[in-house]
C-alpha cells in the first residue's frame, strides 16, 4: 500500500517560483500544492506529515556529472556507486547522471554494460549514463544512434588526454555529425591535450614536479582555444554544444561569443572553480594534489566570470564532476611527477551547499540555486519534469532544507568515501534536512534511511533546453 506524505509549511522554491505551500505526496509522485493555510492544503490528508516550517522545499539536485568507480591514472575512483549515491542523497541530490566509458577498442555497449553491472542495486538514488566516445569508429557512430533511442542520449569527448580519451578533430567532427541526426547533446572537455603534453614533459625536464605546475601548463589559453574550436566544429556539424567543467575567464568568453551568435552552446563550471584556486594547488608538503582536476582550477580573478556566466545564462548548469581519490595511496601515485596524480575531486555531496551560500553571499539568487543545480540539468539532460522541479506529476524528489544551520564542512563528518574534503574547515550556513526519492525518506532529520538498491536507472529522452 502506498504512504501518502505532506510536506506542511516550508517555502518551495523551485526555477520558477517561491510559495510557502503544502505539498502532497502520492505513489511516489507529488500529487498537488496549495498554499499553505488554505482550505485546498487543510483538506490533504496523509499517513505521514512532515514539519517544513522555516525551511525551503527543493527539488532534489540533479547532479549530471559524476564519475563513480572511474578507473584514471592507474586507479579507480573511490566512491562506489554504492558509497557515492548515499553521500549525494546526504547533500540533497537526488538525480546523478555518471559517465559510461568506451575504452579504446571496446563497443559502446560493452562499455554501456560495464557501468550498468557497476551501479545496478547499488544506488540510494536514481541514476542515468552519459557515454564517453573514446574510439570513434563506424561502428561507433552507428551505435551511437542505438544508445540514444534507449535512453543515452549525450556523449561526452575529450579534446585531452592524448592516447587515453583523446579524439582528434576529425573524430569529434564526425561524432557531432551523428549527434546533428540522432539528437544526441556532445559534451565536450575543451583543453589542448596535446599542446598541455608538450609542456608537461617541458616542465617535468625542467624539474617542476609539484602540483602546482599542473595548473601551470594546463593553460587557460589552451581551455579558450579547444572550446572555441569545439564551438566551430558543432557549428559546421550543425549540432548542439554542451561544455564540460569549464574554468577560465577565457573559455567563457568563447561561449558568451557563440551564444550572442545564436548558437546553441551551453556551459557547465563546477563548485572547485567558483571556490577554490591555484593557491589551493600551491599548498605546501604535496597537499595541492588534493586539488589536482582537469580542467585545472584557476587563479581566483577567473571566479568573478564564472559567476557573471551564471548571472547572464552563458553558463547554465552546476555540477560536480565528483571524482575522489583519496590523499594516502591515490593522490600520492603524483609524487614527485605532476602528472601522474589522479585528476578529479570529491564534492557530490557539498554542491547545494556551497550554491546555498553563494545565494547567501550575493552571487545568485535562490531560484536560480534551483535553476542551476536542478531544473536546467534536468532539463539539458531530457529528465524534466520528473527530475528537477516541483509540480504535480513530477518524482516526490524533494529537499527539506534549512537556510539557517550552521556547519563546517569536514572529512571527519562527509560521507564521500575519500579521506579529505576540498572544503576543509569551511563555514557555511544552510543544510539539508530531510530528503525525499520518489516518496521514500531517504535522510530523516540528519539520519540516512535510505537504502542501496532502492535508485533506479533513468533511460532519458534527447535535450529539452533547446525547445
Ligand atoms: N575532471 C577530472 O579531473 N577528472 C575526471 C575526468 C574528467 O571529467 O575529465
Ligand atoms: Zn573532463
Ligand atoms: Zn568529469
Amino acid at each position: 500500500m502506498s504512504t501518502r506524505t505532506v510536506v506542511r509549511g516550508g517555502l518551495v522554491v523551485t526555477a520558477s517560483d517561491e510559495i510557502h505551500a503544502d505539498v502532497l505526496i502520492e505513489d511516489g509522485r507529488i500529487a498537488a500544492l496549495a498554499a499553505t493555510g488554505t482550505p485546498a492544503a487543510e483538506a490533504f490528508t496523509a499517513d505521514r506529515v512532515l514539519d517544513a516550517r522555516g525551511k525551503y522545499v527543493l527539488p532534489g539536485g540533479v547532479d549530471v556529472h559524476t564519475h563513480m568507480e572511474l578507473p584514471f591514472g592507474g586507479t579507480s575512483a573511490s566512491d562506489t556507486f554504492e558509497t557515492g549515491t548515499r553521500a549525494a542523497a546526504w547533500g540533497g541530490t537526488t538525480t546523478i547522471v555518471d559517465f559510461a566509458v568506451q575504452t579504446k577498442g571496446q563497443s559502446l555497449r560493452e562499455g554501456l554494460d560495464a557501468w550498468h553491472a557497476k551501479a545496478e542495486g547499488n544506488c540510494a538514488i536514481d541514476y542515468g549514463f552519459h557515454m564517453i566516445v573514446s574510439d570513434v569508429r563506424e561502428e561507433t557512430l552507428k551505435e551511437m544512434d542505438l544508445l540514444v533511442e534507449e535512453g543515452v542520449t549525450s556523449f561526452k569527448q575529450f579534446m585531452a588526454y592524448p592516447g587515453v580519451f583523446y579524439s582528434d578533430d576529425g573524430q569529434i567532427l564526425r561524432a557531432m555529425q551523428r549527434a546533428a541526426g540522432n539528437g544526441a547533446l556532445v559534451m565536450m572537455h575543451a583543453e589542448n591535450g596535446i599542446a598541455i603534453d608538450v609542456l608537461v614533459e617541458q616542465a617535468l625536464a625542467r624539474g617542476e614536479t609539484a602540483p602546482r605546475y599542473h595548473g601551470e601548463v594546463r593553460k587557460a589559453l589552451l581551455e579558450a582555444e579547444a572550446t572555441h574550436r569545439a564551438i566551430r566544429l558543432a557549428q559546421v556539424a550543425g549540432a548542439p554544444l554542451y561544455v564540460v567543467h569549464v574554468s577560465a575567464a577565457e573559455a567563457v568568453a568563447e561561449l558568451t561569443r557563440a551564444r550572442d551568435e545564436g548558437l546553441p552552446v551551453f556551459g557547465e563550471t563546477c563548485p572547485q572553480y567558483l571556490f577554490l584556486s591555484t593557491d589551493n594547488l600551491a599548498e605546501p608538503d604535496f597537499e595541492g594534489a588534493k586539488y589536482v582536476c582537469s580542467t585545472p582550477l584557476r587563479p581566483r580573478e577567473h571566479q568573478a566570470a564564472l559567476w557573471r556566466g551564471l548571472r547572464g545564462n552563458d553558463l547554465q548548469v552546476v555540477s560536480t564532476d565528483h571524482c575522489p581519490f583519496c590523499f594516502a595511496g591515490q593522490k600520492e601515485l603524483g609524487r614527485g611527477d605532476f602528472s601522474k596524480i589522479p585528476n578529479g575531486l570529491p564534492g557530490v555531496e557539498n554542491r547545494m551547499d556551497l550554491l546555498h551560500q553563494a545565494v547567501l553571499d550575493g552571487h545568485i539568487g535562490r531560484r536560480r540555486w534551483v535553476e542551476i543545480a536542478c531544473a536546467t540539468p534536468a532539463r539539458m539532460f531530457g529528465l524534466y519534469p520528473k527530475k528537477g522541479t516541483l509540480a504535480p506529476g513530477s518524482d516526490a524528489d524533494l529537499v527539506i532544507y534549512d537556510p539557517a544551520a550552521e556547519q563546517v564542512v569536514s572529512a571527519e563528518t562527509h560521507h564521500m568515501n575519500v579521506d579529505y574534503s576540498a572544503y576543509e574547515g569551511r563555514r557555511l550556513t544552510g543544510r539539508v534536512e530531510t530528503v525525499l526519492s520518489r516518496g521514500e525518506l531517504v535522510v530523516n532529520r540528519r539520519e540516512f534511511t535510505g537504502r542501496k538498491g532502492h535508485g533506479v536507472y533513468l533511460p532519458r529522452s534527447t535535450c529539452q533546453y533547446l525547445s
